[in-house]
């Protein structure tokens, strides 16, 4: 599905990003790790055609990535909705813009509405949701497009614990019933360990590793040993340093 070869990247002079390489199957999910600055909006927006490379390329189902795909749905941290449309408007603008019928727009709208629990929500304005509630009309908005492959830059990392966790599972949940391809950059460890396939490390622009996480996927998985183990090695990888050696170091 996604093919990357030894991608470079600048903006103006300041390499951002060097010699990346990956491939992403169908049907699997890669989350993007690192620390702030280390380059993983900018991949994304490449991946998302928002930017061009400075060298090397990207190939989307073998076709060199040269713009924005219509099949591509793209969900950014600051949500994106438009806050003079109603909840059903913001869904339903991506579909009237594709010169789709009246009726056809309000069954579609209808049924992801319900699919993600909002309905009740649909005469309301994004001002009068909470965080979580915002970050699902706006999974709805890409979702409804019917994309082949979901981009998020932290999605959800302006929300709570419990709500994050709950639009974790939500994700998984549609991955899981319609084989849905996605990459998801975070700064956040469990995310990464909870929603990547494969899970690539960024430090610096470079990819450092590219974990498999075989048990990505699996029920009660945020409770497992196996969970925390990877976790433990994110961290070894990311470099980062455990309490006790900050304590060591005073
Ligand atoms: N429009 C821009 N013009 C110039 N430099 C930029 C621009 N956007 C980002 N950068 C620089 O590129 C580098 C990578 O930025 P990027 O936003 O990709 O990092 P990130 O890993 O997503 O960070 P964060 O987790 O803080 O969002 C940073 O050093 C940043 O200052």
């Amino acid at each position: 599905m996604i093919k990357v070869n030894d991608l470079s990247f600048a903006y103006e002079k300041e390499k951002v990003l060097k010699n990346i390489n990956f491939e992403l199957e169908k049907g699997e999910s890669l989350a993007i790790i690192g620390s702030s600055g280390c380059g993983k909006t900018t991949l994304l927006y490449l991946l998302a055609g928002l930017e061009k490379s400075t060298r090397g390329k990207i190939l989307i189902n073998s076709q060199p990535l040269t713009e924005i795909r219509a099949k591509s749905g793209v969900i950014l941290q600051d949500y994106g909705l438009f806050p003079w449309k109603s909840v059903y408007h913001n869904l339903a603008l991506g579909l009237k813009i594709r010169g789709i019928n009246k009726n056809k727009i309000k069954t579609k709208v209808n049924f992801v509405l319900k699919k993600l629990k909002i309905f009740k929500f649909k005469d309301k304005y994004p001002a009068e949701l909470s965080g979580g509630q915002k970050q699902r009309v706006a999974v709805g908005r890409s979702l409804i497009l019917e994309p082949d492959l979901l981009l998020m830059d932290e999605p959800f990392s302006a929300l709570d614990a419990l709500t994050r966790e709950e639009m974790q599972n939500l994700i998984l949940k549609i991955h899981q019933q319609e084989d849905l391809t996605f990459v998801l950059v975070t700064h956040d460890i469990r995310e990464a360990a909870f929603l990547g396939k494969k899970i690539a490390v960024i430090k610096a622009g470079k990819i450092v590793k590219i974990l498999e996480n075989p048990y990505f996927g699996e029920k009660n998985l945020r409770e497992k040993q196996e969970f925390f183990n990877l976790q433990k090695k994110l961290r070894h990888l990311m470099g980062l340093k455990s309490g006790d050696e900050i304590r060591d170091e005073k």
